[in-house]
């Protein structure tokens, strides 16, 4: 049978099964002979704001915005990567208040009990290359893709 943390499921559309990963949420077609990591990985844009657990980032020495000005920065940065006008790496490297924003965002692999929890149950809860509603965490405001 089927190693740790994966379930068989029946597809609909195509008439054969395929496999789920009970952690990530992740599916495939081809049997897991390993099991089921709960890694996952992500890209982010986070805007910091007054309220933040630590106001200050590599972009400015003194965050002062408040949070609803943050939500809006966060709201126009989301359509324009919905719109297909930007994409989150780019639009991270030179908008995002975290040091990832060097490497467009990327935070690599995490587990549970890494990240702060708004952040780990929302990258959970994203399909592959979906891209989340607002997040916010102790850090600021969030927009996250899921990459992995
Ligand atoms: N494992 C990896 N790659 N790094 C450790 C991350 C530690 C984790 N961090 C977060 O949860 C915030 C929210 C999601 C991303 C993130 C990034 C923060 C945001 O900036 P800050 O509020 O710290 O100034 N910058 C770095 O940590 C935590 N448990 O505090």
């Amino acid at each position: 049978d089927l190693p740790e943390g994966w379930e068989e499921r029946a597809s609909k559309s195509q008439g054969r099964p395929y496999y789920l990963n009970v952690h990530t949420k992740q599916s495939q077609w081809e049997k897991p002979t390993d099991p089921a990591t709960s890694q996952v990985r992500c890209s982010h844009l986070l805007v910091k704001h007054v309220g933040s657990r630590r106001p200050s980032s590599w972009k400015q020495d003194k965050i002062t915005r408040t949070q609803e000005e943050a939500l809006e920065m966060i709201n126009d940065f989301r359509e324009r990567i919905v719109s297909g006008q930007t994409t989150l790496p780019a639009l991270a490297t030179t908008e995002s208040d975290c040091s990832s924003a060097r490497k467009g965002g990327d935070l690599g692999f995490f587990g549970p009990g890494q990240m702060q929890k708004p952040f780990e149950e929302a990258t959970f809860k994203l399909k592959l290359d979906e891209l989340s509603e607002p997040i916010f965490t102790d850090s600021g405001i969030h927009l996250i893709l899921r990459t992995g």
